[in-house]
């Protein structure tokens, strides 16, 4: 089990700034999520905590040792870490077992502990009894935990997972995730995994670092990520909010911890870290409502819009809805129990939202 401390850590390849003046804290037994969109820079990361690259600049320490930076680095071999490919890397001609031990031979360890080393690992990942198949005779799932189990039997300090749940349908993400946690809580070793999937890194992980453009933009608990995000791209990027500027009036009188907003003849209270001034309103899906007609609460600001497009997900229609907002062309989300036309006028009410300062 190891924290890992990476200090103004850069990388950047030909003209490319992949990492950027990078800071990141983990706490040693942590299951944490590198999460951004597609050339963020997580894999850089992993690859830099891994040994596969050389920061240009900055530290990287892995525990108390320091593995990379001040004439500093400790090739991957040297690290005391597993890493689980996409691919998984299984050699096909040999049985699961033979896979889980092959890195333990040459180690200076005797057969028993080898033997004793290989059970452990199968029975962590419930696959004792399928040691004698080979890979092909496993499914995408059981072969990802063969991957898992050869790592553990190194008993590595840190595992490095990349995109753990990519490979696997949708059932079976569900019952590996639940793996997945069940394993890292048993063995305690910090995992570290990256992705671009939020619901990969949500169910996952134990905290989450949102990447972007190379920068790290949050770090925390999932649910602060999802609830309480710090910045507009880490407000876009989980839970897909889309932002509306607003103009912040201060603190709510009913609340301080509220801020009013005014909004379409309206004013509104609502939470978030933005002072008086000009202010984002980041609205999630499920932070919009369809207003029905008839009465409601006096002086409620409504958003009025047209519908774009529609499509069925996860039990209702998401909508797509052009904001009728003079000079701004801007589209929000909604559920709706029904499916609505393009072209459909609609009202909304916002349920829930966050507020973010409009400056950086
Ligand atoms: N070996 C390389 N040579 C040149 N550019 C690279 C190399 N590896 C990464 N990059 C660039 O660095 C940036 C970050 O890449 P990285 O692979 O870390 O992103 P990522 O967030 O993991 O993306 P993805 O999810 O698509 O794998 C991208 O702009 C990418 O094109």
């Amino acid at each position: 089990m190891v924290g890992i401390l990476l200090r103004q850590v850069s990388k950047s390849y030909g003209g490319t700034c992949a990492v950027d003046d990078l800071d990141l804290e983990v706490e040693d037994g942590a299951f944490l999520a590198l999460l951004g969109p597609s050339g963020c820079g997580k894999t850089t990361v992993l690859r830099l905590l891994a040994g596969l690259e050389r920061p240009d600049g900055g530290t990287i320490a892995l525990g108390e040792r320091v593995v990379a930076g001040e004439g500093i680095f400790v090739e991957p071999e040297d690290r005391g870490l597993g890493m689980v490919f996409q691919s998984y890397a299984l050699w096909p001609h040999m049985t699961v077992e033979g896979n889980v031990s092959f890195g333990l031979h040459g180690r200076g360890l005797d057969r028993s502990e080898i033997a004793a080393r290989v059970a452990q690992a199968l029975d962590l990942v419930g696959l004792s009894a399928k040691a004698g198949a080979r890979p092909h005779q496993l499914s995408g799932g059981q072969r990802q935990r063969v991957a898992l189990a050869r790592s553990l039997a190194m008993r590595p300090r840190l595992i490095l997972l990349d995109e753990p749940l990519a490979n696997l349908d949708a059932n079976l993400r569900a019952s590996m995730a639940a793996e997945f946690r069940r394993i890292h809580a048993e063995t305690r070793t910090t995992f570290v995994f990256v992705t671009h999937d939020q619901a990969e890194a949500m169910a996952l992980a134990t905290r989450v670092a949102v990447l972007n453009g190379g920068r790290l933009q949050q770090v925390g608990a999932p649910e602060d990520i999802w609830h309480r995000p710090a910045s507009p791209a880490v407000a876009r990027f989980v839970g897909n909010r889309r932002l509306l500027p607003v103009e912040v009036l201060g603190a709510s009188a009913s609340d301080p911890a509220r801020r009013d907003v005014r909004l379409a003849e309206g004013v509104l209270s609502l939470p978030g870290p933005a002072p008086a001034g000009p202010g984002w309103l980041c609205l999630r899906p499920d932070g919009l409502a369809l207003a029905e007609d008839g009465p409601r609460p006096p002086g409620e600001p409504l958003l009025g819009g047209t519908v774009r497009d529609g499509h069925f997900e996860g039990g209702h229609h998401l909508l797509t809805v052009d904001l009728a907002r003079a000079g701004e062309a801007i589209a929000v989300q909604v559920r709706s129990p029904v499916p609505l036309p393009a072209g459909a006028v609609v009202r909304l009410r916002v349920v829930d939202g966050w507020l973010l300062p409009r400056d950086p």
